[in-house]
Order: C-alpha cells, then sequence, then structure tokens
C-alpha cells in the first residue's frame, strides 16, 4: 500500500550527552541519536531544538516540595533517601537540570502535535513511566509521559498512553487513574517479585477511571510473533471503546532479546510492528523512548522505529558512526529473537486477552 509521507517533529537535545550520565548505561542517548544520524534520517525529520521544562510545568505534575528538594541538591554531591531517593534512584549533581531537559522535550513534542503540524512527534530521551508526584521511583525522577498527555489534554479531549515497556507503567497509570478522559493500556512482565509489581488483569481503575486502565501481565520470553497479536487484538478494541484524539507511545526496549533484564524474547520487528498498528489509526502520535539496557540494541531498535515511522529504509550494516564498535561482531541491525522458554501458553494468553475485552465492553 502506498504511504503518504507524514510530518515527523524530533526533538533535538544540546546536552544529550549530559542526559546519558542519569540513566545506568554508557552513552545510550548520545548512541541512539548518532546511529539515527548516521543513517541519514535527520533529512526527513523535522529537527526541533528542545526547551527545557519550567518549574511551573514541572509543577503541573509534581509536588512542589519533590521539586524543591531536587533542585536543592542540584549543586550538591550528597543526598539522603527522602523522596525515594537514595538507592534505586541515586540523586546525583545536575540531577535538576536533566529533570527539565527531558520533561521540556517531552512537552515541546506533545506542543508540536498540538500545533496540527505534525502527526508523530519522537523524544527518545522521554518515557520515564514509574516517576510518582512526589516520588523518585525505578530510576525515573520525572514523569514526562504524564507532563506530555497533560499537554496534550489541552488540544485533544481523550488521549490514549500505550506503554510497551517491559516494566508496568504504573506512574503514568496512578496519574490517570481515576479520570475517563485518559486510558492507560501497558503489556509487561508481571511475576511476584518483579518491579514494581502493579499491572495485574485485576488492576482496571477506580470511580470515573473504572475500565479506563488496561493491563497486559505477561510471563518470560514471550516473542514477536504474539507481542503484537495481543497488542493488536487488545487495542483494536481500545480504539474503538475509546475513541482516542492522540496517542502517547513508551516504546521501553528492556523487553528486547539479550537485554540485562533478561526477561522477554522480543526484536526491534516486534516493537516496530506495534507502533506501526498503532500508527495506521492516523491519530497524532508521541513516541517516547524508556528502559533499554543494552545500548546497542536499543539504538538499533529506536533507530528501525525512526526509519519506519519515515517509511524510509535502514543500511544493511551499521554505518560509520561515533560509537561504531560497539555494534560488534556483526556491525548490523539486526536483534536475534531470543531463546528462553516462552512461559505464555496459548491458552494462557487468549484468557487474558478475552479478560481485556470483556472488560472494556462492559
Ligand atoms: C537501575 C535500573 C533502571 C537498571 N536495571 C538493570 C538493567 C541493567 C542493570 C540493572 C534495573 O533493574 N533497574 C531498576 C532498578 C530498580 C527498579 C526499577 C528498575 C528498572 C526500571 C525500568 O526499566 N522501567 O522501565
Ligand atoms: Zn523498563
Amino acid at each position: 500500500s502506498v504511504k503518504m509521507a507524514i510530518k515527523v517533529a524530533y526533538i533535538l537535545s544540546k546536552i544529550i550527552h549530559k542526559t546519558d550520565d542519569f540513566i545506568p548505561t554508557e552513552n545510550r542517548n548520545s548512541m541512539v541519536h548518532a546511529l539515527i544520524e548516521s543513517c541519514g534520517l535527520l533529512k526527513h525529520l523535522c529537527l526541533v531544538a528542545n526547551r527545557q521544562a519550567t518549574d511551573s510545568e514541572l509543577e503541573l505534575f509534581h509536588s512542589p516540595e519533590y521539586l524543591q528538594y531536587m533542585k536543592k541538591y542540584n549543586d550538591a554531591i550528597e543526598c539522603d533517601d527522602s523522596f525515594g531517593f537514595g538507592y534505586d534512584c541515586p540523586l546525583k549533581q545536575g540531577i535538576y537540570n536533566y529533570c527539565k531537559e527531558v520533561a521540556g522535550a517531552s512537552i515541546s513534542a506533545a506542543k508540536m502535535l498540538c500545533s496540527g503540524q505534525f502527526q508523530v512527534a519522537i523524544n527518545w530521551l522521554g518515557g520515564w513511566h514509574h516517576a510518582k508526584r512526589a516520588d523518585a521511583a525505578g530510576y525515573c525522577y520525572v514523569n514526562d509521559c504524564v507532563l506530555a498527555i497533560l499537554q496534550l489534554r489541552t488540544a485533544y479531549a481523550r488521549v490514549l498512553y500505550i506503554d510497551l515497556d517491559l516494566h508496568h507503567g504504573d506512574g503514568v497509570q496512578d496519574a490517570f487513574c481515576g479520570t475517563n478522559k485518559v486510558m492507560t493500556f501497558s503489556i509487561h512482565k508481571h511475576e511476584p517479585g518483579f518491579f514494581p509489581g502493579t499491572g495485574s488483569l485485576s488492576d482496571t481503575g477506580f470511580g470515573k477511571g473504572f475500565r479506563y486502565s488496561v493491563n497486559i501481565p505477561l510471563k518470560d520470553g514471550i516473542t514477536d510473533t504474539p507481542f503484537v497479536e495481543i497488542c493488536s487484538k487488545v487495542l483494536n478494541e481500545v480504539k474503538i471503546k475509546f475513541d482516542p484524539l492522540a496517542v502517547v507511545i513508551q516504546a521501553g526496549a528492556d523487553g528486547l532479546n539479550e537485554d540485562p533484564m533478561r526477561s522477554f524474547n522480543l526484536t526491534p520487528v516486534g516493537l516496530s510492528d506495534c507502533v506501526q498498528f498503532i500508527l495506521k489509526w492516523n491519530l497524532p502520535t508521541l513516541i517516547l523512548g524508556g528502559g533499554g539496557y543494552n545500548e546497542a540494541n536499543v539504538a538499533r531498535c529506536w533507530t528501525k522505529i525512526t526509519a519506519d515511522v519515515l517509511n524510509e529504509e535502514l543500511p544493511c550494516e551499521i554505518p560509520e558512526n561515533q560509537y561504531f564498535p560497539s555494534y560488534g561482531p556483526s556491525f548490523d541491525f539486526e536483534v536475534v529473537e531470543g531463546l528462553k522458554k516462552d512461559r505464555n501458553s496459548k491458552e494462557y494468553l487468549k484468557s487474558i486477552t478475552n479478560t481485556v475485552i470483556d472488560n472494556l465492553s462492559k
């Protein structure tokens, strides 16, 4: 089928290397951008210089005390464990500037969609879905997903949030669990003791938001085909029932094979197929990053998603770029499908699909 060329906004940060300091990886965000650039994709994108979020923009979701605490420690080098900081979320110098940069990028991307000038906006620096109003969690300090959704809600009456990360998008679900203007859909690993522990089948929202939280809890080992199949089946029902006017996709890549999380057997093809299924709706769509700790595979995945959004071909091999050695020994774009045992039986997948679709039709 002939695909129309669509206008795609891509948020550029001048301090992208600084954002790498706040994820437990080496140069991840810089590698993503360098690979996208070396594949010649920037000329097809509308590059938007990032603008840091203001304090008042961050306060649209986060508590002033929480932000004040981060501001205070922005220049310091020690911290205590209040507000969720401490082991999982070390407070580092520049933390507040990092939050403003990342949140600003997701808000800027959302603003591009509100202007009606773009069909898709991409911010690979964003996707930090665990952060709470006054609590850092799961290595997330500012919930840029929530701030982007709030921005989209100024122009769109109903916004759908879709979380493809290995982990449950709890911070976003909590933020909107009481409203029927934002539906949150999250497909994730759900096993005893696996972070954050929420997002079970019975986790469907409260009050006015009842049945506006959709959760697909999975076991280890799922592969591309059943992942794409369950996503498209349930999202098809979500589209009919909720009739969204804008969409936010968190494309966290820690479900890929060879990720240190060692959980799912996904490849970039599976994640990109999910994104393509959603883009067929022709709705204003914001694409964010998220988890993903095998830097080279995250870069391969998000570069493939960017190329597929543009309907542009990828080169066969990894082009010369600053981080070329990280792509050895294959030096190509392929991430092979994992061989871990798939603990999601056909019966299990069928039963959760039916339950979720039943919930949607009540
Ligand atoms: C500290 C990191 C983020 C990294 N990591 C692994 C991967 C590579 C080295 C250890 C984790 O398990 N983490 C976490 C620790 C505590 C709670 C949550 C997470 C991850 C959240 C996430 O990805 N959400 O989408
Ligand atoms: Zn994750």
